[in-house]
């Protein structure tokens, strides 16, 4: 469904409850499948969550993820260390593009039994799980965090625990210190000192109530739309100081922009006051890649100078974000330079009107443009993207001022 987006209030402001990190979620949801004593408060209400909770109750048959690259690469570990189960283990057209090769070697060097159905090195994956007795591994560490994170999750049900070898420049590594906090948390010992993480084994873990914080990745959308706004004064819930999301460095990044954050209990206060804008923004974003298409479409709204590096994994997600970047910028009128793993954007004076955004079934390209509406009225192609991490997105947008108006065409 494509939505036409408007908003012509001066001052943005609103009260929103975003629901759990799905990176969290999906960790936490296969460590309760590990211990049973798990509980999760304010889970994430995405699509990623939901197949990675339906995949779980599974132990044979086909399980399609769709678009959920943390589930293919979790549940491949998951499944690979479950003995007696049998299953195949699919996703979309997407994610039949995107490599779990190292993945897949690694559990292979463990012990596993896994084939690839189509394309070597790539889902869907035939998997019979086994017990897995090896406890070292080791693992290229700068295509995907996943595929570590992956590892670590199953190590502590494994009889030695794991330890795990990372060749090469590790990228993505607030993920997999999450990951580890998150063991931490749950009474499991480990640590990742250089390049090598140490997982202990852990046989029970009796009841552990896991708390997750409220999606970062999610927030960044106002944040952008607070920077574009003259001023604004947003509230959301439930954020934490000490954040296991790398996308929190989004309050530091957005202060260029003007737009502050404090506590309010467990709430971030977004305020935007009129500021002088910066002529350029300069960021590494190889630890928070999923703010890429934020920042980028911030600095085009503002026009803003904008250099992006540490894009080397952006071609590998949901679309391949560095082109779907550029071709929608130049849309609306945007100078855009990509490399393997950098975005410059040149500013502009005036963008082009009621241009047509297309989306690429990637839930970020929808949520990103969304605040350009503030500027000029704006097409989203596929609207029902978002539920991919956020399916109340639209609703939010309204509840800040957004006019919306949806049609099937
Ligand atoms: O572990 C995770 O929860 C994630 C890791 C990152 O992927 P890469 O490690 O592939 O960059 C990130 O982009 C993704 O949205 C979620
Ligand atoms: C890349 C993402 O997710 P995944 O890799 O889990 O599909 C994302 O949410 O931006």
């Amino acid at each position: 469904m494509k939505i036409q987006l408007s908003h012509s209030q001066k001052h943005l402001k609103g009260e929103l409850q975003i629901t759990g990190s799905k990176s969290e979620s999906n960790r936490v949801l296969i460590l309760q499948a590990l211990y049973p004593g798990i509980s999760l408060e304010n889970l994430s209400n995405s699509d990623d969550s939901r197949v990675m909770q339906e995949a779980l109750l599974r132990n044979s048959g086909t399980v399609d993820i769709h678009h959920a690259g943390t589930a293919m690469r979790f549940l491949t570990a998951y499944f690979a260390a479950k003995k007696g189960c049998e299953v195949i283990l699919t996703g979309s057209k997407r994610m039949k593009e995107r490599p779990v090769k190292l993945l897949v070697e690694a559990l292979k060097e463990l012990g596993a039994e896994i084939s690839y159905l189509e394309h070597d090195g790539f889902p869907p994956l035939k998997i019979s799980g086994k017990e897995l007795r090896k406890s070292f591994v080791s693992v290229e560490a700068n295509i995907s965090s996943q595929y570590i994170s992956a590892l670590m999750l199953i190590a502590p049900s494994l009889p030695e625990g794991l330890e795990i070898q990372l060749e090469g420049k590790v990228t993505s590594t607030p993920y997999i210190e999450m990951t580890l906090e998150l063991l931490h948390f749950l009474g499991i010992e480990g640590n990742f000192t250089g390049n090598k993480i140490k997982i202990q084994p852990k046989k029970n873990l009796g009841s552990k109530k896991v708390q997750i914080e409220s999606d970062w990745s999610s927030a960044s959308y106002f944040y952008s739309l607070a920077a574009i706004s003259e001023t604004a004064d947003l509230k959301l819930s439930n954020y934490r100081k000490t954040s296991l999301q790398g996308d929190s460095s989004i309050a530091e990044i957005y202060k260029h922009f003007g737009v502050a954050t404090r506590f309010e209990g467990n709430s971030i206060i977004l305020e935007k006051r009129p500021c002088k804008k910066p002529r350029r923004i300069i960021e590494n974003l190889q630890n928070a890649p999923d703010i890429a298409q934020t920042i980028a479409v911030t600095c085009l709204a503002l026009g803003i100078e904008c250099e992006l590096n540490g894009l080397h994994t952006l071609k590998i997600k949901e679309t391949d974000r560095l082109v779907a970047l550029k071709t929608e910028m130049e849309k609306l009128g945007a100078r855009v330079t990509i490399t393997e793993d950098s975005l410059q954007l040149f500013p502009l004076k005036t963008l082009n009107k009621n241009c047509s955004i297309a989306t690429y079934n990637d839930h970020r390209m929808a949520m990103a443009f969304a605040p350009l509406a503030l500027k000029v009225p704006l097409e989203i192609e596929d609207s029902g993207v978002v539920s991919k991490s956020y399916p109340g997105f639209w609703e939010d947008l309204e509840q800040v001022g957004f006019s919306l108006v949806k049609s099937s065409k």
